[in-house]
């Protein structure tokens, strides 16, 4: 018996909620995926064989039944539904009136999960009437290729949910990570963390950007990709660690903002894939061509990664 609700519905069609809404289909859920925006939607319903195919092709296990239905009409999305996954732009006003619409519409067992980036799940819960049923479900993008999703109970959320939330992300074959609330969880402040490094060192002129990509991507990412990084503390040496640490922590960056050169590059409208152009520039068809190669690359990635033991 899947512990998957028959009905979820995947509120924001954007970046996100498309391949969440797939990811879930796939695991033979009723999938309702909605948006404010028209042209989201019909954007989402177009790519929805692209996202299907993906799933596809990294062997993502299929149940029989799973649907996607695609709409603008909030009550018709939320019939039912068993699971709530919020993901509409990373904006707490927002997002508190998007809970506040669906608790309006809601019994209230139902799940509200958020696909925040960070924001705090006890901050967004504050305005909820049922602030227990809350709890962050962080995936990472692309969320149908990426299995792994960060769930992160506020201090309102009701715990016995953390356990449910559990067992819904195993039964779609994907690895849940349960943390404690922490400004920007615990992979986005790994990340952040790394881009902050490579930021400065681009800034400093230390690297160029395809020298960084190639020395991260090689040296470091290759590498993590199997072992991770607790695990390569023991492979390289607690002493080595210690020997290297206690003189480069004191050097690397500790910037509390953007750096000034990503917000000249945002002034000038230079967003990356999404304006043509950002820390790299593209051609006509270059960025289609980029996307293609990336998602081409992270399916044979996962499928080798799925095929070796987890050390
Ligand atoms: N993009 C990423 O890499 C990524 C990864 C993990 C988590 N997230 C998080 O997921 C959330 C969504 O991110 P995204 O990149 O998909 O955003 P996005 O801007 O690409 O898409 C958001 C969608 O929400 C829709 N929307 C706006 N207001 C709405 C409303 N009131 N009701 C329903 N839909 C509404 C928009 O029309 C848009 O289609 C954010 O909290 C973000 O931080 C993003
Ligand atoms: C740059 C960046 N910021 C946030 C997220 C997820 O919240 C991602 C990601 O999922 O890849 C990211 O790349």
């Amino acid at each position: 018996m899947t512990s998957l609700p028959t009905i979820a519905t995947v509120i924001g069609s954007g970046t996100m909620g498309p391949g969440i809404a797939a990811t879930l289909a796939r695991a033979g859920a009723t999938v309702r995926l909605y948006d404010i925006s028209d042209e989201a939607i019909a954007r989402a319903e177009s790519a929805y064989g692209i996202v299907t195919g993906v799933l596809e092709a990294v062997g993502s296990p299929t149940v029989p039944g799973g649907s996607v239905s695609f709409g603008t009409d909030l009550d018709e999305a939320l019939a039912g539904t068993g699971l709530i996954i919020e993901a509409v732009p990373e904006k707490l006003e927002l997002k508190q009136k998007v809970f506040a619409d669906i608790e309006a519409r809601v019994g209230d067992d139902v799940i509200i999960a958020t696909n925040t980036s960070g924001i705090p799940i006890t901050t967004m819960a504050e305005s909820m009437s049922h602030p227990g049923r809350l709890i962050g479900m962080h995936w990472s993008n692309p969320p149908h290729l990426i299995p792994m999703i960060e769930i992160i109970p506020g201090q309102a959320t009701d715990l016995a949910l953390v356990d449910k939330l559990v067992e819904i992300v195993k039964a779609f074959n994907y690895t849940p990570v349960v943390e404690k609330e922490i400004p920007g969880f615990v992979e986005n402040r790994v990340l952040y963390a790394i881009l902050r490094e490579c930021m400065a060192l681009l800034e400093e002129g230390i690297v160029t950007p395809e020298g960084l990509d190639a020395c991260v991507k090689w040296g470091i990412g290759y590498k993590l990709s199997v072992v991770g990084p607790t695990r390569l503390l023991d492979m390289a040496g607690l002493d080595i660690y210690q020997a290297v640490s206690s003189y480069l922590n004191k050097e690397l960056d500790v910037s509390t903002d953007t750096p000034q050169f990503i917000k000249d590059k945002i002034a000038a409208g230079q967003l990356g894939f999404k304006s043509g152009g950002g820390m790299y520039e593209y051609g006509e068809g270059d960025v289609d061509a980029k996307r293609k190669e990336i998602i081409t690359g992270l399916i044979a990635a996962r499928k080798t990664l799925s095929s070796i033991p987890n050390v």
